[in-house]
């Protein structure tokens, strides 16, 4: 592979353990030639990835972020100034409900909880690409990661649907804000994948199964898959695309009933 991100400095927010998405597309940048920048949700997660990052090549820097606070978004990003000073890309790969409503019926959401939804997978976004422009001097393409369920409604999805709805359209106001800065936005939609936040999702099993049986390809995706993907994004190949969302799913999502 040509190295189609040669000293390119990429965000990549999200990493949670060997599993996360996040964690595919770092690994696919990274083999492309890019520096890596990555935060995490708090200490107690930075040993997960300090031991992830040191099997890559070149050394990345390590920073902590809880996207709900304003001030360690700020403080997250005055850090990689000062130490990258202009950043190229930034993944974000980051999303949150409670679990006790991602089952059952959607009627039931709590105030809070549709709040949170909303406040951790998508208004992060606004405030990331908020703190990150001043950074992306040269041009940038920020890439976050979708799921069907913001546009049709997959069963116990819920209000991470309605979240990831806020979040689609997100991606095409800030594409819309920021593209007169060759600042790109777009967003991956990826099928099932078994990841941490998959975990304690009832019947998930029986998602990926309905995968394998419908969708064109027959067959779910992984963290691979998305990771190049996301490579395409980042790269100069996709200069002309912003806005939009490019779905990573074997095909399932153009199937009816
Ligand atoms: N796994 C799937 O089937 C699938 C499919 C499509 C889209 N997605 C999306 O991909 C993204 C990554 O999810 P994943 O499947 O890799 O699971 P994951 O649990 O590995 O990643 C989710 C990440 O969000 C982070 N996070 C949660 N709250 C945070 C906060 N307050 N501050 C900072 N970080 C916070 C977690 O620390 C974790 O690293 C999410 O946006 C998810 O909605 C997942
Ligand atoms: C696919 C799929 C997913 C994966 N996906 C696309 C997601 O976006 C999962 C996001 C997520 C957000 N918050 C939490 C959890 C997962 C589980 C743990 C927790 O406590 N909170 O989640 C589903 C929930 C119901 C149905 C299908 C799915």
């Amino acid at each position: 592979m040509v190295n189609l991100l040669e000293g390119k400095n990429i965000v990549i927010m999200g990493v949670a353990n060997h599993r996360s998405i996040a964690w595919g597309i770092a690994q696919s940048l990274s083999k492309a030639g890019a520096n890596l920048i990555f935060t995490y949700q708090g200490e107690r997660l930075r040993d997960n990835v300090a031991k992830l990052t040191e099997e890559l090549e070149r050394e990345s820097l390590l920073i902590n972020c809880d996207v709900t606070k304003d001030e360690e978004v700020e403080a997250a990003f005055a850090e990689i100034k000062e130490k990258v000073g202009v950043i190229h890309g930034l993944a974000h790969c980051i999303a949150f409900a409670k679990t006790e409503e991602l089952e059952g019926e959607f009627v039931n959401t709590s105030r809070d909880g549709y709040a949170l939804a909303q406040d951790i997978s998508a208004y992060s976004l606004v405030a990331v690409a908020r703190a990150a422009r001043p950074l992306m001097t040269e041009g940038a393409s920020i890439v976050t990661m979708t799921y069907l369920g913001g546009e049709r409604v997959v069963p116990n999805y819920n209000v991470m649907g309605v979240a990831k709805a806020a979040l689609d359209a997100s991606v095409r106001y800030l594409a819309s804000d920021l593209g007169k800065e060759n600042i790109r936005v777009n967003a991956i939609s990826a099928g099932p994948i078994r990841t941490l936040a998959a975990k304690g999702i009832r019947n998930f099993n029986s998602v990926l199964k309905e995968i394998e049986e419908r969708a064109p390809l027959r067959r779910t995706i992984d963290q691979s898959e998305v990771g190049d993907t996301a490579l395409f994004l980042m790269s100069h190949l996709s200069r002309g695309i912003t806005g939009e969302i490019i779905h990573v799913d074997a095909g399932y999502s153009i199937m009816g009933k």
